[in-house]
């Protein structure tokens, strides 16, 4: 018994694997969920669909366009990329863009509130996304609060310095307790947390509102900062030292830097279940915001770099510094309203997402139900915006978390690889098996029983299949008549299939060891030679093997029937995933040794509660899986079944 079902579904990338002859559970950290379970537990109240393309290029450039580019262009200019920092810009940008396809392609197929977490579940397993989303929960926090403790110093000068600030809400020092207490960072806090709790149409609505005040203040450091370079005959650019003083090597370390600038638009996939048509809409909001950030960037890094030779920017506020040489000391002003907006709709994009993807954690029961709770009114999840609204609120008038920023970008990077990684395995092994609740035991035994004999005449072992070959009737049968693989499932279930989608599983994850070894030879990390050596030699051949096989084998026929209906494929599967990684990946392992052990210890606290709560109260706890082709006689077959 179990043939057809042991024959499958152990790809090892892919996380499946058998515990057992028969339907069975899973073991806890590599179970995964189905991709529209969504639709099927939430019951209780839904969120309020109200967003569109406008919306989301407002959430994705407010969320994205922060500090990152008021205060990098300075320093990276001075230390890495000299004139040539509109092409480091361009280079990161392109990096994000590689997330950003990944991003629009599972946002598009699994449009559900949880982004990067809910990816993860659905492809890798419950283990991995439970990490993913307790690093995302590290990253918004203290993200917001870094934020939000970055306005008070430049509402200080729009009133004229340092000091200048009404008593209130300026900054005290508290000696007896060693602290700065930030009260106007708090505050603002609450204005955007209490905002999100309105609904999610009126914040999106402020968001853009204090987007468009930021992004003129861009227009206009680009339009003024042009009249003022031909007024003075652009002198940064006529430099001896030519475009490159870095040379090449210093401007990609400059785009490394200048990463950091391009996140947030990540923000836009955790509104998924608030948009009206998310399949088509997700994409296009993500490919705009990223696209307006990235023209936006590199106009200003043009001409910035332009007005002021590179070596004699200014560090802290090198725009409006650069308007000042040449005169213009009131564009200071202009450009602090500009950064102090861009602050507060950062600020946004971090408490937004946030409870969406604590309400995703809470329903799939690895956080406690008190998280998923939406309002019936305002159609948001109020209790979990407010808990973290308190939380970030309560870090940013106590601490000065600028030097935690590292920990965000772990967070960030954590999830553009495992969205990478992801669409691998959706493209190569997609999950074929639905979690069904044990209640409906009864009903998924008739059905086993009905098929039970069928699945093992079909199961015939076909050793003549070579990977170089998929089983083209096979694809031919699925991709023109869609409908006859859901009445015919045991059509895909033949070995040749099992065989395709282990190679295809162990293949992802012998490419994900070899890009491992790969960045880590190329990091800065004291590495003994020959090992450097060993490890970039190994890591190299694994990733080109990897990439070589997935170029060869079939990827699963469902996107053919996903890409009919209008949604977002990513283009170049698998290259474009497979160097997404590898710079993500490497990134991540150039984050520092400090911000690790600091991530380290807030990932050991994450697995404690998985291990204490999460793992026996998760919904899957006690599911059974059954083979995606019988799913749905399976609910058809069952009265106890409640939509
Ligand atoms: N969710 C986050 N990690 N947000 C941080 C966004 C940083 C933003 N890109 C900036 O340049 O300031």
């Amino acid at each position: 018994m179990g043939l057809l079902v042991d024959s499958k579904g152990e790809g090892g990338g892919g996380g499946s694997g058998r515990n057992g002859g028969s339907w069975g559970g899973r073991h806890s950290l590599i179970r995964r969920k189905q991709v529209d379970s969504v639709h099927v537990k939430s019951g209780g109240h839904q969120l309020a669909k109200e967003l569109t393309v406008p919306h989301l290029v407002a959430i994705g450039v407010g969320s994205t366009i922060g500090a990152g580019v008021y205060i990098l262009v300075g320093t990276v200019a001075r230390e890495h990329s000299g004139p040539a920092l509109a092409i480091s810009f361009l280079i990161a940008g392109i990096a994000a863009a590689l997330s950003a396809f990944c991003y629009a392609e599972l946002a598009s197929r699994c449009p559900s509130a949880g982004s990067a977490y809910h990816y993860t579940y659905i492809c890798i397993g419950e283990g991995v996304a439970w990490l993913v989303g307790w690093a995302l929960i590290l990253e918004y926090t203290i993200g917001g609060s870094a934020v939000a403790r970055g306005i008070s110093p430049n509402l200080a000068l729009l009133f004229g310095g340092e000091d200048s600030l009404p008593a209130i809400i300026a900054r005290q020092h508290i000696p007896a307790l060693g602290l700065v207490v930030d009260p106007c960072a708090a505050i603002l806090v609450f204005i955007v947390t209490g905002l999100l709790c309105v609904g999610i149409k009126e914040s999106t609505v402020a968001q853009g509102i204090v987007t468009i005040a930021n992004v003129c203040a861009m227009i206009f450091v680009v339009v003024a900062g042009t009249y003022l370079g031909f007024k003075s005959g652009w002198t940064g650019y006529e430099l001896p030292t030519g475009y490159f003083p870095f040379g090449v090597n210093g401007m990609l370390a400059g785009s490394a830097t200048v990463f950091f600038a391009y996140i947030g638009f990540d923000s836009v996939a955790s509104t998924a279940e608030e948009v009206k048509n998310p399949q088509r809409d997700l994409p296009l909001g993500i490919g705009a915001a990223l696209s307006i950030c990235c023209a936006l960037y590199m106009l200003v890094s043009m001409v910035i770099v332009g007005l002021v030779p590179y070596y004699a920017m200014d560090p802290d506020t090198p725009i409006s510094s650069a308007f000042a040489s040449h005169g213009m000391q009131w564009a200071a002003y202009v450009i602090t309203v500009g950064a102090v907006t861009a602050l507060c709709s950062t600020l946004m994009g971090s408490i937004l997402p946030q409870p969406r993807i604590l309400m995703a954690m809470s329903r799939d029961g690895l956080l406690p139900p008190f998280f998923a709770d939406i309002n019936k009114k305002t159609q948001v999840p109020v209790k979990s915006t407010i808990a973290t609204g308190i939380c970030c609120a309560v870090l940013a008038f106590f601490m000065d978390v600028s030097q935690l920023a590292g920990m965000v970008s772990v967070g960030t990077l954590v999830a553009f690889t495992m969205v990478a990684i992801s669409v691998l395995i959706l493209r190569y092994v997609p999950p074929d098996e639905v979690p069904m609740p044990s209640s409906l035991r009864e009903s998924i035994d008739s059905v086993w029983l009905r098929h039970g004999r069928n699945s093992q005449e079909i199961n015939v072992e076909d050793p003549k299949t070579s990977v170089t070959k998929p089983l083209l009737e096979e694809v031919n049968i699925t991709v023109e008549l869609p409908l006859i693989k859901k009445q015919l499932p045991l059509i895909n279930y033949t070995l040749s299939e099992a065989k395709r989608r282990k190679i295809a599983g162990w293949t992802i994850m012998f490419t994900c060891v070899g890009v491992l070894l790969l960045t880590y030879s190329a990091s800065d990390l004291a590495i003994p030679s020959f090992l450097r050596y060993t490890f970039c030699g190994g890591g190299g051949i694994l990733l080109l093997l990897g990439l070589i096989v997935l170029t060869c084998i079939d990827q699963d026929d469902a996107r053919h029937t996903f890409g009919h209906t209008g949604g977002f494929l990513c283009p170049f599967v698998p290259l474009l995933p497979i160097i997404c990684i590898l710079i993500n990946v490497y990134l991540l392992i150039n984050l520092g040794a400090d911000t690790w052990a600091r991530v380290a210890v807030w990932l050991l606290i994450g697995v404690v509660v998985y291990v204490f709560y999460g793992r026996s109260h998760s919904s899957l706890e006690d599911a059974v899986y059954v083979p995606v082709a019988h799913a749905d006689e399976i609910f058809r077959s069952s009265e106890t079944y409640v939509a």
